[in-house]
């Protein structure tokens, strides 16, 4: 893989990683790209196919995994997640910076490559906050909204292990959260920023 640092945001579900990146986006458009992963699970209401995910079947998708198409692939809450070499070689061919969404799975499979990015988890300050954040956020069944605690429950314990993450950003006040995401970025950002400008 060539081209600048790319960008790994975890952390629980409900955590604030969307919201985030988004904030991120709209600030530094031509500086970052998302890296659109592929998933089995449905769209919900206002997603767009190929800007939040590629949404695709099991079949599908566990296909172009035998093909060797992805860099990872994880289950989670009862769907495939996986981040395509396109994906990311279509951020890395803008010159932007790969930015990826990805589970703590993600994070453990994307360790055994050559990506080699920044790893920054996103984490609620509670349990209850992020139980909270999920069910205002309306997007889940209470199956799923069950699965998804279970799963952050576990994320929460694991991502504290020395070495995993470069930050852990504890998302409570969202603009501190996010002044402090800019900086742990900012040597990268200038980096590009120069590069544009040169
Ligand atoms: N600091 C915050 N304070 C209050 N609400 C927040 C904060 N950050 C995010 N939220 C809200 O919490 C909900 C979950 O945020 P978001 O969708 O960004 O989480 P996520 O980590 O991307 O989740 P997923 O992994 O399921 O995509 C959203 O409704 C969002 O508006
Ligand atoms: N390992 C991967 N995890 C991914 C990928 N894309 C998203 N995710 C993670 O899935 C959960 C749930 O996402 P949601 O959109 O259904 O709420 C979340 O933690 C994402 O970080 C991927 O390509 N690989």
């Amino acid at each position: 893989m060539t081209g600048p640092r790319p960008v790994v945001l975890s952390g629980p579900s409900g955590a604030g990683k969307s919201t985030l990146l988004k904030m991120l986006l709209k600030d530094y458009g031509n500086v970052f790209g998302f890296s659109v992963s592929h998933t089995t699970r449905q769209p919900r209401v206002g997603e767009v196919n190929g800007k939040e995910y590629h949404f695709v079947t099991r079949d599908q998708m566990q296909k172009e995994i035998d093909a060797g198409e992805f860099i990872e692939h994880a289950e989670f809450s009862g769907n495939i997640y996986g981040t395509s070499k396109a994906a990311v070689q279509a951020v890395q061919a803008r010159n932007q910076i790969c930015v990826l969404d990805i589970d703590l799975q993600g994070v453990k499979s994307i360790k055994k490559t050559d990506l080699k990015p920044i790893y920054i988890s996103v984490q609620a300050p509670s349990i209850e906050v992020l139980e909270k954040r999920l069910r205002d956020r309306r997007t889940e069944s209470e199956e799923s909204l069950q699965k998804r605690l279970n799963t952050a429950r576990v994320d929460m314990e694991l991502s504290n292990e020395p070495g995993l993450f470069d930050l852990i950003i504890v998302n409570n006040d969202l603009q501190k959260a996010y002044s402090e995401l800019k900086e742990i970025l900012a040597e990268e950002i200038q980096k590009i920023q120069d590069s544009k400008n040169s």
